[in-house]
């Protein structure tokens, strides 16, 4: 077996129960840094619990997280939430701050303050002018709210990204660009990110390493080509079928 100890983000052993409910069931995986992993399956597969014990969102019922090699249970929680982005579906940005102020949070709550011209730079950064920081959440779309989630997960200059279903509630057109934008910012700052997803062609797209979930456990771990050319067993191939019928038939449809 490869040894994985000195890899970047390594679960060993994990486990994490809610009662009866083996959310996530004795994963053993290692992520090498700067790679860019999604993470997919049904719902209830157990992504997201997954996803949250590397930041302590969820705390493991057994096992360890090690991120560069320290276990995260023993790294001060400001400390830790720095280094890590962390960008989810329903943003949650407060409403009372501005989009400056949002973006600024995690140093702040840190003890650093940013000034503008680094709020500038964040928003720039996803593809927003300047004058985006002076205005309140209500004020903008869905979009502009996922990318100010990306600008506030960058503001730590963290070095590892993790999203869980980041685009899922936007349009198709806002969705596509963003995704890619965000393939960009991973290559541009060297970052290593975890991409939950329900979407396998998003996953297919963007990652270079796609691990299927299905009761708690990884099922499949393969590169997209490997599964576009059939590899990871029957829950993947049902997984890579659905975008694949997709294209399929739009292109019977060519005149
Ligand atoms: N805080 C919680 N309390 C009780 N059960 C939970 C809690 N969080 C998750 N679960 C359960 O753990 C299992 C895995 O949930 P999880 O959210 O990790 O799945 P998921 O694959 O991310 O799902 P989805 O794709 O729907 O977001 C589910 O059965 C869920 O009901």
């Amino acid at each position: 077996m490869a040894d994985n100890s000195a890899a970047f983000l390594r679960f060993d052993q994990i486990e994490k129960h809610f009662g009866a409910v083996k959310a996530v069931d004795r994963v053993d995986l290692a992520i090498a840094q700067g790679s860019f992993v999604a993470l997919v399956g049904a719902s209830g597969s157990g992504k997201s619990t997954l996803l949250k014990m590397v930041n302590r969102l969820a705390e493991p019922s057994a096992g360890r997280v090690l991120f560069e090699g320290g276990d995260v249970a023993s790294r001060p929680l400001p400390a830790l939430r720095r280094m890590i982005g962390y960008v989810f579906q329903s943003i949650g940005l407060f409403p009372h701050m501005s989009v400056a102020e949002n973006i600024g949070i995690g140093p702040r709550i840190a003890g650093e303050r940013l000034g503008g011209a680094r709020i500038a730079e964040l928003l720039e950064l996803v593809e927003l002018d300047g004058s985006y920081g002076e205005r309140m959440p209500h004020q903008l779309s869905g979009g502009q709210r996922q990318r100010i989630g990306v600008a506030r997960a960058l503001a730590g200059d963290p070095k590892l990204l993790l999203m869980d279903e980041p685009f899922g509630a936007l349009d198709p057109v806002t969705r596509d660009a963003l995704g890619n934008r965000v393939r960009e910012l991973h290559t541009e700052f060297g970052l290593t990110t975890v991409l939950v997803t329900h979407d396998m062609a998003e996953a297919l797209l963007l990652a270079d390493r796609v691990l299927v979930m299905q009761g708690g456990s990884i099922v499949a771990d393969e590169t997209p080509r490997a599964l576009i050319n059939g590899a990871g067993g029957d829950i993947a191939q049902g997984l890579v079928a659905v975008p694949r019928a997709q294209a399929d038939a739009l292109a019977g449809m060519e005149a």
